[in-house]
């Protein structure tokens, strides 16, 4: 890879910086402990069976309101959820915002979601913690739409390179890393450790070990900027 990124935005978390990525990427390891990731497992498994919803390949849990180009009607987020959406907010994930929102995936051995941009209805940074196991999330290049481009663009040629997130890490990704390329979970039951996984030094894996996969539950943390009040929306006062 060429030269190695540098990382000025999150002074506080320069240490963390993946820099064997492109701009730009943290990853923290432990940043939760086993006694929090245990109680907020018992939390998303004790929520209504009605939060679920079942999609091909994971199943999920919305907590925040639904965002929309118009805005999102917010809800407010459950306690279990808040403190960790404020301990990242605080560390200047969101540029000095709050963090609003929190999709909540379940992905059971073999599923994944597919090569995708979280968009622009989010403040461009996301922040991943992660529960019960490790993964490997893959990056692409975008699909490049230059007419001039007669060879195949497969995801293979497109590959860039992946991530490995291991239970109770936190991942911030932004610039870029948000804005550019697009990232995925391939649907196997385990991970191969290649030159290809840029954080692999700062994980427990070295090169060469194949982790098998368990169910891993993540909680993707976000700031959605456009929000509109309820009460205005119902045409009430204040
Ligand atoms: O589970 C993950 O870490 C990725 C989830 C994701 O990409 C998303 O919810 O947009
Ligand atoms: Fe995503």
């Amino acid at each position: 890879m060429e030269e190695p990124n540098k990382c000025f935005s999150l002074p506080v978390l320069g240490r963390y910086c993946v820099t064997q990525a492109p701009p730009t990427v943290y990853y923290v390891p432990e940043f939760i402990s086993e006694a929090e990731e245990q109680a907020l497992l018992k939390q998303v498994y004790s929520a209504p069976k009605c939060k679920w919803t079942q999609l091909s390949g994971r199943r999920l849990q919305n907590w925040g309101g639904l965002p929309h180009p118009k805005g999102m009607l917010a809800e407010k987020l459950p306690e279990w959820l808040e403190t960790y959406t404020e301990k990242i907010s605080l560390l200047s994930a969101f540029g000095g915002r709050h963090a609003n929102h929190v999709l909540v995936n379940e992905y059971k051995p073999g599923e994944g979601i597919m090569p995708h941009e979280d968009g622009p209805l989010y403040f461009p940074t996301v922040t991943t913690i992660s529960l019960g196991s490790q993964v490997l999330l893959d990056f692409y290049q975008p699909v490049c739409r230059d007419s001039e481009v007669t060879t195949p663009q497969t995801e293979e040629s497109r590959y860039l390179l992946s991530l490995l997130v291991e239970p109770r890490s936190l991942l911030i990704l932004q610039d870029e890393m948000y804005t550019r390329y697009l990232h995925g979970i391939q649907e196997m039951t385990d991970d191969t450790m290649t030159e290809c996984v840029a954080n692999l030094n700062s994980t427990k894996a070295r090169l060469g070990h194949i982790l098998p996969r368990s169910t891993r539950i993540s909680l993707t943390i976000r700031h959605v900027p456009k929000v509109v009040n309820a009460a205005l929306l119902l045409g009430r006062k204040k």
